[in-house]
């Protein structure tokens, strides 16, 4: 299992992030110039050394993002990079309007987007070889003058050195003649396989020693591995975006590329105390772009290091380090064990354990979980995401004939009613027995399940007060279709919450409203345990 080394940090190597311009080119992200400040602050807290802000002069969020930065941005650990095209053919460097922007954005640092592939400036650029590399010699040699550090993105490197590999090499020469700093070498098409990658970056650093960097795209699946690649090769600056946001597939996952730089190649690329943010951030620039987490993302994802299988748990109970590429923590993230009909003992020991119970000594109850998981799970049930209904289990396995019984319910009706007008109203009616109580209740709720909830909990507040706090989060339902026998069965998994904290209860049955109540009752069980309210008995 690798960990964080702690080799100190130096300009020796380059993280260079562009979620706030390749990434604002993912089909669906439309950032607002607040957005783009919120972002920056996020990834200046991973520790990247550049923060590529977006194309001042080409788009007015970009334009204005640089102006507020000046006052509003306070970057710890990172440089911020305008980027921008080389002048335009047969325009004079001075006269080029969206030069003259890269320089009103007022950045330490250029970015220069540059074609470095004969066809795309024959048939995309329409001009001459001659005068491509003249264009990227004045505009490096005039942002360079201007004081600026100047990177050039060489578009289509790698696809273009298979077609004419002198030219590309060409290209980096004007530039590094000019004063450029980085010669990145740029996958924009995303068709590299990482052997190419690093046979590419070998030679083209043994042929002109250059500084080199790399620019992946992720169209073949590979642009995190391609960017490792590069490093191997001898690449040491290595661009990519948050959660792998960019142009079509997307651009090189920077959160995995930081991860496998820092604990598979030992190079501490970021300071050592900002590995840990990575989870955070990589969720809140998700949140920013409006994008859900993806939860299988490598490293950061809530299921990265979350164990299923009951063999995988079984290892890990001996050593976590069996099952895991890495200690969670070190990026952040938390290792589970989810309890479903893939469970073994191991699986039920670890998952109790995780919720505060702890099943050593308990060899018995631990073998009527894992027989109960298997048969719940095998008609309907589902604890992976019901935690909340899997302790109230665990708890009543342990308890035996000794378990609490909080309430009985006798019996419910729930009626939904259209009114004049349109108005759908759903009334509940429950009858308990409490405390030697019997109490009839009935409550209004926008739906059927919202009633039965409201109507249990006023029928039982008075006898368990923190019940007055809880609220029905969320409900999703499933229909299980014929995979239980004859009839669909409904699987429905409640959120509650205390507004403190949040549980998660399931029931299944083959009527809705049945799931829901079961579900209900879990919820209901579950917070009053959490509270440390004693039960009372029913009669
Ligand atoms: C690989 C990448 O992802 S690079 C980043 C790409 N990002 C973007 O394109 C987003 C922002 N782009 C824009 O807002 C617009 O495309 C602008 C403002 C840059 C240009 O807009 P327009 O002037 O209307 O031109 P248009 O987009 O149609 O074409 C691009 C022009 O830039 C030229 N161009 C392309 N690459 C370069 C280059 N490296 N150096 C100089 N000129 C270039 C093209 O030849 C074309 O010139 P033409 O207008 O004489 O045909
Ligand atoms: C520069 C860039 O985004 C590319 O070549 O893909």
């Amino acid at each position: 299992m690798s960990t964080a080394p702690t080799a100190p940090l130096d300009d020796s190597f380059h993280v260079f992030d562009t979620t706030l311009r390749d990434g604002g080119q993912r089909e669906g992200i439309s950032y607002s110039a607040t957005d783009k400040l919120a972002v920056a602050r996020l990834l200046d807290e991973v520790g990247v050394g550049f923060i590529e802000g977006g194309w001042p002069g080409a788009l007015p969020t970009d334009t204005e993002f640089f102006a507020r930065a000046r006052d509003e941005l306070s970057l710890k650990h990172a440089q911020l990079v305008a980027f921008g095209s080389t002048r335009r053919a047969g325009v004079r460097v001075q006269d080029d309007k969206q030069v003259a922007a890269l320089l009103e954005a007022q950045t330490p640092v250029v970015c220069l987007v540059a074609k470095s592939d004969v066809r795309h400036v024959t048939d995309a650029l329409r001009t001459t070889y001659e005068e491509n590399l003249a264009m990227v010699r004045d505009t490096v040699a005039y942002l360079v003058g201007e004081g600026r550090r100047v990177f050039l993105d060489c578009e289509h490197f790698f696809d273009g050195y298979e077609h004419d590999r002198d030219y590309g090499i060409r290209v980096l020469e004007a530039a590094f003649e000019a004063g450029a700093d980085v010669g990145v070498l740029c996958d924009t098409n995303g068709g590299m396989l990482p052997m190419g990658v690093g046979r590419v970056v070998s030679e083209v650093i043994a042929r002109t020693g250059f500084r080199v960097g790399m620019h992946a795209q992720d169209d073949t699946a590979c642009a995190v591995a391609n960017t490792l690649a590069a490093v191997e090769a001898g690449a040491t600056h290595v661009q990519g975006t948050a959660n792998g946001y960019g142009e079509r597939a997307g651009n090189a996952d920077l959160f995995a590329v930081i991860g496998g730089l820092v604990t598979k190649m030992n190079r501490q690329v970021v300071p050592e105390e900002c590995l840990g943010e990575l989870v955070r951030v990589s969720h809140a620039i998700a949140e920013i772009a409006n994008i859900a987490p993806d939860t299988h993302q490598p490293y950061v994802g809530a299921s990265a290091f979350a164990h299923k299988a009951g063999l995988h748990a079984s290892a890990i109970k001996v050593a976590p380090e069996l099952y895991n590429h890495l200690e969670p923590s070190v990026v952040g993230n938390d290792m589970r064990i989810l309890v479903t009909e893939m469970a073994g003992r191991a699986s039920i020991e670890l998952k109790a354990r995780e919720l505060g119970i702890d099943l050593t000594d308990e060899p018995d109850a631990v073998g009527r979980v894992v027989s109960r998981v298997k048969e719940l799970e095998a008609s309907g049930s589902s604890f992976e995401a019901a935690d909340a209904s899997f302790e109230l289990l665990v708890r009543s396995e342990l308890e035996g004939d000794a378990a609490p019984l909080f309430f009985r319910l006798e019996s419910y009706r729930v009626l939904s009613e259209q009114h004049e007008g349109g108005a759908v109203v759903s009334e509940a009616t429950v009858k308990v027995t409490v405390d030697g109580e019997r109490v009839i209740c009935t409550a209004e709720g926008n739906g059927p399940v919202s009633a039965l909830d409201r109507a249990l909990r006023q029928a039982l507040t008075r006898f368990y007060p923190t019940l007055a706090d809880l609220e029905l989060a969320d409900y999703k339902v499933r229909i299980l279709d014929g995979r239980y026998g004859t009839d669909a069965v409904t699987r429905v998994l409640i959120d509650t919450t205390d507004h403190t904290t949040e549980w998660t209860t399931v029931g299944v049955h083959e009527n809705v409203i049945e799931a829901s109540c079961r579900a209900l009752i879990d919820a209901i069980e579950y917070g009053v345990r959490r509270a440390g309210v004693p039960a009372l008995a029913p009669s």
